[in-house]
């Protein structure tokens, strides 16, 4: 652990990470990808976390994207290098088994952003403003932003936005279906995720991490194998200990208790 972490964590059932480079509003340098990627794994294996809250320390930025300082005097060697690292880390994230869920308590910009797209699903700040403005340094998107943003918002938006580099705002992102939740206070946002989360602590766990998996099974398979994978995993839940404890709590009208956190399958 570096004497000066960039990144925070609060262990629990909701594990908070807090992105932790204020000065520069939480730009996201090789230091804090890699603490970022080693709590994700950490939290991931613990069989005791259910659900991961990511947010940014202040209250101007969630994160300004990659740390620009970084990116001068790269030749395309290295810079492929390192996005594949830097892209590994978010990938982490976008496959873990556990929910992620991104408290953005304000700008989200370039890899910023791409991290909030990698994420389950965002709660948004009122203020909050994301956006993609590589192209306007000369640079790309390269944390999986022009593949996650095409599949969020449809290759129209997601092109002009990448483009002009337009902000969306909080409310234009819940328009655009970014967030499933209405944009909220800006002092309520972490307080909100943790809620959300909570929320997903009290259901299967094992359920949890199959929906999640068929989800992210339907972003690039065709329907006919997506539905596949659904039966296979919905046959897994149907049969498992954590649904009959459900359906035996429904009917006993009483709240289901499930065992730990569902052990990680290794994503195939
Ligand atoms: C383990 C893996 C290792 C991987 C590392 C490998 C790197 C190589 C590969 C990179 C791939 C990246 C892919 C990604 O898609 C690309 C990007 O994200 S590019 C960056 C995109 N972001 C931006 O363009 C935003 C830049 N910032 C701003 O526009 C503004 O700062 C702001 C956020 C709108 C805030 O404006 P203000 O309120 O006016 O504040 P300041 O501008 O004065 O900023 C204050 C202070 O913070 C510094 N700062 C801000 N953003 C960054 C940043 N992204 N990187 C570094 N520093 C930043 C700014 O310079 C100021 O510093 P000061 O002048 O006070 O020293």
């Amino acid at each position: 652990m570096s004497a000066n972490p960039s990144l925070t964590v609060e262990d629990g059932p909701v594990t908070l990470l807090r992105l932790e480079r204020p000065d520069v509003h939480n730009a996201l340098n090789s230091d804090l990808l890699g603490e970022l990627d080693t709590a994700v794994a950490r939290t991931a294996a613990s069989g005791t976390a259910r659900a991961i809250v990511i947010t940014g320390s202040g209250d101007r930025a969630f994160s300004a994207g990659a740390d620009l300082g970084e990116l001068t005097g790269l030749d395309a060697s290295e810079a492929h290098a390192r996005l594949t690292r830097g892209q590994q880390v978010l990938n982490r994230i976008a496959t873990c088994p556990l929910p992620v869920i991104a408290a953005v308590n304000g700008t989200a910009l370039g890899g910023g952003f791409e991290l909030v797209l990698a994420a389950t699903f965002p709660v948004l700040a009122q203020n909050a403003k994301l956006g993609l403005p590589e192209a306007g340094l000369g640079l790309i998107p390269g944390y999986g932003g022009t593949q996650r943003l095409v599949r969020s918002v449809g290759p129209q938006v997601a092109t002009h936005a990448m483009l002009t580099g337009t902000r969306l705002t909080a409310d234009r992102a819940y328009e655009l279906g970014l967030t499933p939740v209405p944009p909220v206070a800006a002092d309520e946002v972490v307080t909100t995720a943790l809620e959300t989360a909570r929320d997903l602590t009290t259901r299967g766990p094992a359920a949890i991490q199959s929906i999640l998996s068929a989800v992210r099974s339907s972003a690039d398979a065709p329907t006919e194998t997506g539905l596949r994978l659904e039966s296979a995993l919905a046959a897994l839940a149907t049969g498992s200990p954590e649904a009959a404890e459900g359906i035996a709590a429904f009917r006993e009208k009483r709240t289901p208790v499930f065992g730990d956190a569902a052990q990680p399958r290794e994503e195939t």
